[in-house]
């Protein structure tokens, strides 16, 4: 379409969207949250600022070999000195929610003990200013960033972390709970528990599996602890609960060790946390299937793991088609087959599949009875590249948003309670041991002059919002 005159937007820039666009957002009830999603370790930079303590990622990063090209989040997208301009950026966008996390080391610089007021504040301040623009905060307790110092003796392995944690949370919700009514208390337990104890790839490098489950029980321990503290420090109307990540398994072929094995990593990778906090128990034949002890519990440790939860935040982004080894595979050494013919693949590697995304939603409200779901991250890195001026074409991550967002439009009309759709990520950021490589964000992010330019990702989802307000 032509411009409709010298400086003026594009009718195209104005409705990037389409009439199955118009029809999909009909799909979500009124009052259904659009957000999009970010991490304090992947967006913040200032590591060293205003009292911050160290924590297991700046070590990580900072390990020769661990994260690609020796990427830090030293500086990040610097969003700790430019919270202002993004939340401007947010409104911009039409976000009506903005999922974030607080970093533990900010706020308690040695895990435990002393407060950083200067870290409580900043968050305050971000906080308040997300409620001047109309966009509700969803706050993580703990993405990935453990302070160091809880590290140095033991870090997840250790109980007494859990109960560090427990304390954190009371400390930010009794700052907190007059003003933010949606909690996380953890994001994804099963990467911070496997990635970072069971092989490594993520901070803090541990590779050890038996290490791996007493991690994931002390994770699963600090949700149960923190529940009740955070219950009495918020408001009767705020919600609580956490964002696990689902990677749904399917056989790539009908043999039975195809099966077994695509059970078994079905088990480990979909079930490992979702049933205890579901149904107040590991699943069953979990630890023999990977070949570890159960990891130490005391009475009362699965009722305080499996206390109700307000709404479960659902992470996905792709599935696994395995294919069955001759011997046994342990789960963890799966043989995950891949490219399948005729599928699309993101800039992860990950498949984009739909279909596993409604099955996924509707799996966990038809098995695990959950009552309140949201989407708190799905998304997509693709190679976007930026001409310098103000556009940034991102077909793919359109279409990718587009095709989940169906599939979860189907989940609803299926009866599935999904109460909101946070999109990873707002912001191009630190994507962990892939450091700056990978793009997720539906606004790119300059690292040379940390300028902010909308994708074409961003106007369309600025448009989808806009026309669901409309729709409502
Ligand atoms: N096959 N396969 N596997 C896919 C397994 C995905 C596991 N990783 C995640 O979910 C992480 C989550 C994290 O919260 C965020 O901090 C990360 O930036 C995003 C993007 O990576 C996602």
């Amino acid at each position: 379409r032509r411009k409709t005159g010298v400086g003026m937007s594009s009718i195209e820039e104005i409705y990037p969207i389409s009439r199955a666009d118009l029809d999909l957002v009909r799909a979500f009830p009124k009052g259904f949250l659009w957000g999009a999603a970010t991490a304090s370790y992947q967006i913040e930079g200032a590591i060293k600022e205003d009292g911050r303590g160290p924590s297991i990622w700046d070590e990580f990063s900072a390990t020769p070999g661990k994260v690609f090209q020796g990427h830090t989040g030293e500086v990040a997208t610097d969003h700790y000195h430019r919270v202002p301009e993004d939340i401007v950026l947010m409104k911009e966008l039409g976000l009506s929610a903005y999922r974030f996390s607080i970093a533990w080391p900010r706020v308690l610089p040695q895990g435990r003990g002393a407060i950083n007021a200067a870290g409580l504040d900043f968050y305050e301040r971000l906080v308040d200013e997300l409620l001047a623009h109309g966009i509700a905060p969803f706050v993580t307790l703990y993405h990935w960033d453990l302070p160091l110092s809880l590290h140095k003796v033991g870090g997840w392995t250790n109980r007494d972390t859990a109960y560090a944690f427990a304390d954190y949370a009371d400390i930010v919700t009794k700052r907190l709970g007059d003003r933010v009514a949606n909690w996380i208390t953890l994001n994804e337990p099963w990467c911070s528990a496997y990635l970072g104890y069971g092989c490594g790839i993520h901070a803090p490098g541990i590779q050890d599996r038996q290490a791996a489950f007493v991690a994931g029980h002390h994770l699963l321990l600090a949700h149960g602890l923190a529940l009740p503290r955070m219950r009495a420090n918020i408001k009767s109307v705020a919600q609580v609960g956490l964002s696990l990540n689902f990677t749904p398994t399917y056989a790539s072929d009908e043999r039975e060790e195809t099966k077994r094995d695509t059970e078994l990593t079905d088990l480990f990778v979909n079930q490992w946390f979702i049933s205890p906090i579901a149904h107040g128990r590991y699943p069953e034949g979990l630890f023999e299937a990977l070949e570890v002890t159960p990891p130490p519990m005391q009475d009362g440790d699965l009722e305080l793991i499996g206390a109700p939860i307000d709404f479960l935040g659902v992470n996905n982004y792709t599935r696994d088609v395995i294919r069955g080894g001759t011997i046994p595979a342990r789960p963890d050494e799966s043989v995950k087959v891949g490219p399948v013919p005729g599928a699309c693949y993101t800039e992860m590697g990950w498949e984009i599949h739909p279909q596993s995304f409604n099955e996924l939603l509707l799996r966990l409200y038809h098995e695990y009875g959950m009552q309140a779901l949201y989407i708190t991250e799905n998304g997509a890195a693709f190679k976007d590249t930026w001409n310098g001026d103000g556009v940034v074409h991102d077909p793919r991550r359109i279409a990718y948003i587009q095709e989940y967002l169906q599939a979860a439009a189907e989940a609803v009309e299926q009866g599935v309670p999904l109460r909101g759709y946070f999109t990873w990520s707002l912001l191009d950021n630190f994507e962990w041991a892939e450091g700056y490589s990978k793009r997720f964000g539906i606004v790119y992010v300059d690292y040379q002059t940390q300028r902010r330019i909308i994708k074409d990702s961003g106007h369309w989802y600025k448009a989808l919002l806009s026309a669901h307000r409309d729709a409502s």
